[in-house]
């Protein structure tokens, strides 16, 4: 197949869907820029804190679409620059998950594309395959309380670019020790930032904790969007 055959038959991919909506990013380097969300159904993790435990079973894709019909909202829909794919684990589908940031990426109006994963999927083939620069990857790295910690794949920390953010989402004292050796024995050039499990870890704590540990280059990052609206609203 030629290239442009290939990516041809890409734009006809389907993949399972969550929903796709617009309002303000609420985390990371672009929180607060108007943002299309692309959630994607499936996961490979189960972490005990999830907040989209409504994008993979036993709860079911609320639809299909193709990548072409993807790519056809986000143009016709919405005005936002920016574009969060996120899920479940929106990279679990292996090259249609590249092909559709990659058509994500090729829109005209789009600034810049944020892929939010989970730190379980091998991040070198898309790297390599997608290769614009507009992809940016937020990884967001599980720590013990999750229940997910096994599954993290370290090598993805060396990958990761000055334009790529790695979250870890501290429940607790334990988490946060957690996070603090790992950014030790994991070096990354991407921008390493903090988020307080909403429930268990007020922020203050989590602030008070940062500044006497004297990490000067990590980030504190508050989901917006838990503080504007209600915790369990769907859709924003
Ligand atoms: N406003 C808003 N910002 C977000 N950033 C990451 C989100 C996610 O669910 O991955 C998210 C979300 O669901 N809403
Ligand atoms: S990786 Fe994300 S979507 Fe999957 S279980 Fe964990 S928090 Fe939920
Ligand atoms: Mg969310």
């Amino acid at each position: 197949m030629t290239d442009n055959v290939a990516a041809a038959a890409a734009r006809s991919f389907r993949l399972p869907m969550v929903e796709i909506f617009e309002t303000v990013e609420g985390e990371g380097t672009r929180a607060g820029f108007p943002t299309v969300f692309v959630r994607l159904f499936g996961c490979n993790l189960r972490c005990v804190w999830c907040d989209t435990k409504y994008s993979y079973p036993p709860a079911e894709a609320e639809f299909t679409m193709s990548i072409e019909d993807i790519v056809a909202q986000v143009e016709k829909q919405y005005k936002a620059e920016h574009i969060c794919m996120t899920g479940g684990e929106p990279l679990l589908y292996g090259n249609k998950s590249a092909a559709l940031l990659q058509a994500l990426c090729d829109i005209e109006r789009i600034k810049d594309v944020h892929v939010e994963t989970n730190g379980a999927i091998d991040l070198e083939p898309f790297l390599r395959g997608v290769t614009s620069s507009k992809a940016r990857y937020i990884m967001d790295y599980k720590l013990p309380d999750s229940g997910e910690n096994e599954a993290m794949l370290h090598h993805n920390f060396a990958l990761l670019r000055e334009q790529d953010e790695v979250k870890f989402v501290i429940a607790s004292d334990r988490d946060f020790d957690a996070a603090v050796r790992t950014l030790t024995t994991s070096p990354t050039a991407a921008l390493a930032l903090f988020s307080p499990v909403w429930e268990t870890m007020p922020p203050a704590k989590l602030v008070e904790k940062m500044l006497a540990s004297g990490l000067t280059g990590v980030k504190l990052n508050m989901q917006l969007h838990k503080i504007i609206w209600d915790p369990a609203q769907r859709g924003v």
